[in-house]
């Protein structure tokens, strides 16, 4: 059953029906499908300056056939979407982080993926990134995660992950490995379960930018129907309990006219000397030019970091 309905959005041969893909943005009509998440938490932090709107604005939904399954309609600024844009391709892309590229040998050690494709637009290594790791590196091979292979995990994303996570009521959430997946409007991701990391009842927190996607969760074997959900630039989505081992998958990237990483430009002033921006050169000299690089790349793709915890709480080595 998974797999016939991702073959069905997948096809390029016809425009699937999207009219059972629940979109968040249009509540009125899937209200029968998705309520609010009654048990969050105004947690206080200063969200502004880490990308996200006043906790007070968040709208936190959950599918009512499967609640497990927490969706948090886009609570980043624009700036925010513009932040995390600019850290995954121009900062998680370096080494000592681990790309699909590694095995090529395409990347001299004293340059960088980003640096490499801006400086000679090299838009075929451009197209080539795939994924990076952070922290623990997850060997897609094996699918186990090994002490030889840790990284320090990126304080920014770990902080952003925490707040996120105690939102939701995971106060000790500890972010430890994450995935950066970087897919293009060809792109797809096949059905499958995140079941490697020891700590099974964190919630696994997937942020998501720039072109949207069609998310099929399914159940906990294949022979169940996957409902399909469209994912917005922005959006947080979180796996908890039953939901964080059932499968999933991109069957489809959609191009969409929905830009909010461009609404309002620079105009968030303000924000330029705040946490995450203040030392940040495209803020601080709020120069467009700068951004449009990143822009452009969002303009064709899909930005998504999902953030796990590998490690039984307390325990800080495998
Ligand atoms: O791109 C997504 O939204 C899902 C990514 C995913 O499931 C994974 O990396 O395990
Ligand atoms: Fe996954």
């Amino acid at each position: 059953m998974f797999k016939d309905s991702f073959k069905y959005y997948k096809t390029k041969a016809s425009v699937p029906d999207l009219s059972d893909v629940i979109d968040i943005y249009d509540l009125n009509k899937f209200d029968y499908k998705v309520q609010l998440f009654k048990k969050s938490r105004n947690i206080g932090a200063n969200n502004e300056c880490i990308g996200l709107i006043p906790f007070e604005n968040w709208e936190i939904y959950e599918l009512k056939e499967k609640p497990d399954l927490i969706y948090i309609k886009t609570p980043f600024t624009s700036f925010g979407q513009r932040y995390w844009t600019i850290q995954c391709l121009e900062n998680y892309t370096k080494k000592p982080n681990k790309l699909n590229l590694d095995p090529f040998n395409e990347i001299p050690s004293n340059e960088s993926w980003w640096e490499m494709c801006q400086k000679y637009k090299n838009f075929q290594l451009l197209k080539k990134l795939r994924w990076a790791t952070l922290g623990y590196h997850h060997n897609w091979d094996t699918k186990v995660y090994t002490e030889d292979f840790r990284n320090e995990f990126p304080s920014d994303l770990g902080l952003l992950s925490k707040i996120v996570a105690k939102a939701i009521g995971y106060d000790y959430f500890e972010p430890q490995a994450a995935i950066v997946n970087f897919y293009h409007l060809d792109s797809t991701l096949s059905g499958h379960t995140d079941h490697s990391e020891i700590n099974l009842e964190a919630p696994l927190i997937s942020f998501s930018f720039g072109q949207s996607a069609i998310f099929l969760l399914g159940g906990k074997t294949l022979e169940e129907k996957p409902t399909p959900l469209l994912i917005h630039s922005g959006d947080i989505i979180i796996m908890t309990k039953e939901a964080r081992l059932c499968y999933h998958g991109i069957p489809r990237i959609l191009k969409t006219d929905n830009t909010p990483w461009n609404t309002n430009n620079f105009s968030e002033e303000k924000l330029a000397n705040c946490g995450i921006f203040s030392d940040h050169a495209i803020f601080k000299s709020q120069n467009e030019e700068l951004w449009k690089p990143f822009g452009q790349y969002l303009n064709n793709s899909r930005i998504n970091m999902n953030v796990r915890q590998v490690l039984p709480s307390g325990q800080s080595s495998l």
